[in-house]
């Protein structure tokens, strides 16, 4: 008797900036987790995303740290140093090609907004991307989900619960002085909060003489 051949682990991978986590990232990571029978999702934050290149973005040890405070309590989720690890800008056909070299025989999907799908094919190499992963375009409230120009089979487009909620919001709050709780995990507020991290900025003179105590 033939025995059934093993099921190939299937690994998701939650691309992102994450400055900072929020609570938009962690469903769609286990919507999508839950929809595609994930064994895991590995949260991958960039090292230099060049297509923000025109904008600060927090240092990508604070963005780690965060990405591990959100998601320590999920045992399906991990985080991956290997493009905060790799000189130069971050492109995702490195993020792929690591992690299959670090995951030999899984299965990839990468999963986006629908916000990143719209910029895809201004990506390094988009041709090279459909045969690292399977793509996984997730709704975003304010953006439409169009597949139509990118190969056929190559992106599955999934409805997930809407959260308005973005990381630049997140940091205009904080400088803001406006509420941030519920919108990021507890740790990530507390992160904030003692880093001193989205205090200054462009943002009102007010909110440089804020203390840690106001943010919320
Ligand atoms: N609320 C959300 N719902 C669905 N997908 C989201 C949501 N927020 C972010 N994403 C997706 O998560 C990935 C990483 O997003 P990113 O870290 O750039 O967060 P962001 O909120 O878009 O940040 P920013 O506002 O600074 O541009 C992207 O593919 C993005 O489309
Ligand atoms: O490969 C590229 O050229 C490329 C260009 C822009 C964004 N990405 C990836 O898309 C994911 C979301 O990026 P961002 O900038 O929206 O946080 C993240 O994993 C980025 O590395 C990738």
């Amino acid at each position: 008797m033939t025995s059934a051949p093993a099921r190939r682990p299937r690994l998701g991978v939650m691309g992102g900036t994450f400055d900072p986590l929020h609570h938009g990232h962690l469903v769609a990571a286990s919507e999508v987790a839950w929809r595609f029978d994930l064994d895991e999702v590995v949260f991958v934050p960039t090292g230099q995303p060049w297509q923000k290149a025109d904008s600060a973005v927090s240092p990508a040890e604070d963005r780690y740290l965060m990405t591990v405070v959100a998601t320590a309590a999920d045992p399906r989720f991990t985080v991956s140093r290997v493009d905060v690890d790799r000189p130069g800008p971050t492109f995702t056909t490195d993020t792929l090609r690591d992690l299959a070299a670090q995951r030999p025989g899984a299965d990839l999907f990468f999963i986006t907004g629908a916000d990143a799908l719209e910029a895809i094919v201004s990506w390094k190499d988009v041709d090279l991307l459909w045969r690292l992963a399977h793509f996984v375009a997730v709704s975003r409230p304010g953006h439409t989900l169009d597949v139509r120009a990118l190969p056929a089979g190559a992106v599955s487009v999934v409805e997930i619960p809407a959260l308005a909620i973005s990381s630049s919001d997140v940091r205009r709050r904080v400088r803001e002085g406006r509420p941030v709780r519920y919108l990021v995990p507890t740790g990530v507020l507390q992160y904030i909060v003692k880093s001193g991290l989205y205090r200054d900025g462009d943002g009102p003179a007010r909110s440089a003489r804020r203390t840690a105590a106001e943010v919320s």
